[in-house]
């Protein structure tokens, strides 16, 4: 069996961050791991408080999964700190880890900052040049790429300028755009648009790690990029579409939504 590895946050109400990553990955066949950067309290209305793990508990969770199950993929989420960021880094580079992909966490969608300020830079020049992909929404890419996006063609520039400048594939996601949800990637100099309409669905709390998710699980399997994004775009539409209508604020989606095991039944 593949195996993925998350390093991210923790949300307590199950939506985003790792418990989002685990479940991804087990809906999409790849057995998950996890090192944790934070534990949040948070739940759909906000994020009310977050205690970072030391930098040393985190280096100590990545090596005692690179040691003995050494993943196949790597998805990279709320990273917090610059402190953190370095040690990720580090043992990133020390294990020659393979298929990373770096969704770059800045402000969860109720709001609340999960990436401390000083703390931007450092993902930049340290994590983006060792991933294989980054997947940024628009106001991520607005200030990885300093370029302000409005329309389809400056989503276009903006990806090719992230792309060049760190030498990784990039996938801008268009879930924050007015018009479908069209994700664009550019790969090797190559620009591929993944069309999705827009699903009337306000329940989108934690769809960027989903979507980070799946597309480490299909890399893992040995989908190529472009076919892994493909299959992963398709997965979060369909938890999307599947309306799982939770909480009293931007909610979680479905990840079952597929599964048709006896396990799954409920009581009448
Ligand atoms: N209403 C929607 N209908 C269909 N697809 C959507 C919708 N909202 C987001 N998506 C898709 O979900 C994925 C995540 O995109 P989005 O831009 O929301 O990322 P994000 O802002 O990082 O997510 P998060 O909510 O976790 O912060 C993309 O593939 C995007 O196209
Ligand atoms: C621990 C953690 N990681 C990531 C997110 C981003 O997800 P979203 O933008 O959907 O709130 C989050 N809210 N919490």
């Amino acid at each position: 069996m593949k195996t993925v590895l998350t390093i991210a946050g923790s949300d307590s109400s199950g939506g985003a961050g790792i418990q989002a990553d685990l479940k991804t990955m087990t809906m999409n066949g790849v057995y998950a791991m996890s090192a944790i950067t934070a534990l949040t309290a948070q739940n759909t209305t906000g994020v009310r408080a977050v205690e970072e793990a030391s930098p040393e508990f985190l280096g100590q969770q990545i090596d005692a999964v690179f040691e003995d199950i050494y993943p196949d993929a790597v998805k990279i989420g709320m990273v917090a700190s610059c402190e953190l960021i370095r040690v990720i880094a580090d043992k990133l580079r020390y294990y020659r880890a393979r298929n990373v992909v770096l969704d770059p966490v800045m402000v969860a969608t109720s709001g609340s900052a999960l990436l401390r300020n000083d703390a931007v830079q450092t993902l930049m020049t340290e994590l983006l040049p060792l991933a294989a992909l980054v997947t940024p929404n628009i106001p991520e890419a607005e200030i990885l790429s300093g370029m302000h996006i409005e329309t389809a063609e400056d989503m276009v520039k903006a990806a090719e300028q992230i792309s060049s400048a760190y030498h990784c594939a990039v996938l801008l996601k268009g879930g924050h755009s007015v018009n479908d949800a069209n994700d664009l990637l550019c790969a090797d100099g190559k620009i591929t648009w993944f069309e999705g309409k827009r699903i009337d669905n306000p329940n989108t709390h934690g769809t960027g790690c989903t979507l980070s998710s799946a597309i480490a699980s299909n890399l893992a399997k040995g989908f190529t990029l472009a076919e892994s994004v493909r299959r992963a775009k398709e997965y979060i539409s369909g938890a999307l579409a599947a309306m799982l209508n939770l909480g009293k604020g931007a909610g979680p989606m479905m990840h079952n939504f597929d599964l048709k095991s006896p396990f799954a039944e409920e009581a009448n």
